[in-house]
């Protein structure tokens, strides 16, 4: 493991990712490799987690091929040089932001969306120039192992590679040096991700987990809301990040939720929600058994059939549920939704805060200021309002955890940013040597003053004075470049701004432009 580290860390190092042609010719090789090999892909994830042909492009083939295409429609900006604000001391200088590649980093996925999982931060790492380790999840095996054996008949060998393997090869690639790391997990393992990368004093991106809330307001929608959120809750069989872990509402309205989420659920799903090519299953037996626990003591206002011998966990609503129960103390990741009494937004907003900070919150009210409140004295990785999931298909925002459910994040430029280096330039010329005397010892009062006088707005009499300071300074200084008169600057100024008639002792402006 330790030899293919090096070698891509020296195929980098060779400087091919960094024209911009080079990164455009592998984000269209992945963009082939997704059409041309479309049916391996949706294979692969059906046989992972029984997700349909339709359901795997929709929710996680369609948002790669979007990412490729807007990646590939902005990348030449992306990577150009960004001036800079400059002020009087560099007014004649070159000031930008040059983005860089970080270098060799490593991806590693999760199994609930392996493909879209390790692919959209795969393009972004592509697009800012990096060499790169994908290190699918060993829980979504087909998937893991169509990217091992696609990725290298598309990709430059040399640059990009997928190691596949289980806690003891992510173990081992987590000893080797990275430039940045981009991990999706639980929590828990985040936390072994960062310490590994401390060692190193390596970056993380860590895009963990956690319980996300969702409150209804009274006098919502309720046939709407429900909808929604019967939608985002029960898709993937529950196994999705962001889906609304548990609701927050008042008792009241407990009864007219659960009747519309389970009309929802027929709608979507049928009456025989096992036959259904839109409900996918749980991802392995583990998963199944901790997910049918959570339902031991709990009052089940609908669902709750399981099927060990397919991993069938049944869409289920539970109702007055304690918050010291087992449910409310993980995350559920599965098809189980509880609801969970308060008495209004207040107390909806004091249980969120009294938790760790969540990946995401959802908030449905006809009142926006209502929304707007839950959002200003809350905390979450995201938020939707007014319904789920939805933050996550808008590449513009950056997606990512707070606290305990991550830091960092990516999607569209987000990604480019997070595998980039934006490294300041200044240029300077080796001519005007005399500005520097302001900075050069032996100090005294007198440059300390013009210092401030020119870096400090306090002390230099407002705007107008400060850029009618700049027009005299900017004439001074080209005139000093320009003509063979120059010599008459090495006089005091007659008329200079009140300012620094009042320091007219110290010919500081003249000689500063020399
Ligand atoms: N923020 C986000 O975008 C997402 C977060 N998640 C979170 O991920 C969790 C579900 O995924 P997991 O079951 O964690 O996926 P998982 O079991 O597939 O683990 C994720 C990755 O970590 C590696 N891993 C597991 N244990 C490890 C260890 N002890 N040392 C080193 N590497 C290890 C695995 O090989 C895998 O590549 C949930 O908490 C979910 O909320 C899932 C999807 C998206
Ligand atoms: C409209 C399609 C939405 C697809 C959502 C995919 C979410 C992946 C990350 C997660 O586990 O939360």
């Amino acid at each position: 493991m330790e030899r293919q580290v090096q070698r891509l860390r020296q195929a980098f190092r060779s400087g091919r990712t960094r024209p911009l042609r080079f990164r455009r010719q592998q984000l269209e090789a992945l963009r082939r490799m997704v059409q041309e090999r479309e049916e391996d892909i949706l294979g692969a994830l059906a046989r992972d987690l029984s997700k349909s042909e339709l359901n795997a492009y929709s929710q996680e083939v369609i948002t790669v091929l979007g990412e490729i295409d807007f990646v590939l429609g902005n990348l030449a900006e992306w990577v150009s040089a960004k001036p800079v604000k400059k002020n009087l001391f560099t007014l004649l200088d070159e000031a930008y932001i040059q983005p860089q590649p970080l270098g060799l980093v490593l991806i590693i996925g999760a199994w609930n969306y392996p493909f879209v999982l390790t692919m959209q931060p795969l393009v972004g790492a592509i697009a800012a120039g990096n060499a790169v380790i994908v290190k699918p999840s060993e829980l979504s095996e087909n998937t893991a192992n169509i990217l091992a054996k696609l990725l290298p008949q598309y990709l430059d060998q040399d640059l990009y590679a997928v190691i596949n393997g289980g806690v003891e090869e992510t173990t081992e690639l987590l000893k080797q040096r990275f430039d940045h790391i981009l991990y999706t997990g639980n929590t828990a393992v985040g936390k072994i991700v960062m310490a590994a990368a401390a060692k190193h004093l390596t970056p993380v991106t860590l895009e963990l987990g956690g319980k996300s809330p969702c409150y209804i307001d009274k006098d919502c929608d309720l046939d709407v809301v429900c909808r929604r959120i019967t939608w985002g809750k029960f898709m993937n069989c529950g196994q999705t990040c962001i889906a609304p872990d548990y609701i927050l509402c008042e008792a009241t309205l407990q009864d007219q939720i659960v009747q519309r989420i389970k009309d929802t659920v027929k709608e979507f799903y049928g009456e025989n929600i096992k036959e259904s090519p839109d409900y996918e299953r749980i991802i392995n037996l583990r998963h199944f058994k901790r997910i049918k626990s959570l339902l031991e003591g709990q009052k089940i206002a609908f669902g709750g059939e399981t099927d060990e011998a397919t991993r069938y966990i049944a869409p289920t609503v539970l109702t007055n549920v304690d918050p010291e129960a087992k449910v409310m103390q993980e995350e559920i990741f599965g098809p189980v939704l509880p609801i969970v009494p308060v008495k209004n937004a207040d107390e909806a907003i004091h249980f969120i805060n009294e938790r760790e900070k969540p990946l995401a919150l959802y908030i449905f009210s006809h009142n926006n200021k209502l929304i707007k409140q839950m959002i200003e004295e809350t905390s979450s990785g995201g938020v939707t309002g007014n319904d789920v999931i939805m933050h996550f298909t808008l590449n513009s925002l950056p997606f990512g955890g707070v606290g305990s459910s991550g830091m960092g994040a990516y999607h569209g430029k987000h990604t480019f940013d997070t595998f980039s280096h934006q490294r300041p330039c200044l240029l300077k010329s080796l001519k005007g040597e005399g500005a520097n005397k302001l900075r050069y010892p032996p100090n005294s009062q007198s440059k300390v003053d013009w210092a401030k006088f020119f870096l400090l707005k306090q002390f230099n009499k407002g705007k107008l004075g400060f850029l009618l300071l700049m027009c005299v300074a900017v004439a001074a200084a080209v005139f000093v470049k320009v003509s063979p008169l120059s010599v008459l600057v090495r006089r005091p100024f007659l008329s200079c701004p009140r300012a620094c008639q009042a320091r007219s002792s110290s010919p500081m402006l003249g000689s500063l432009l020399l």
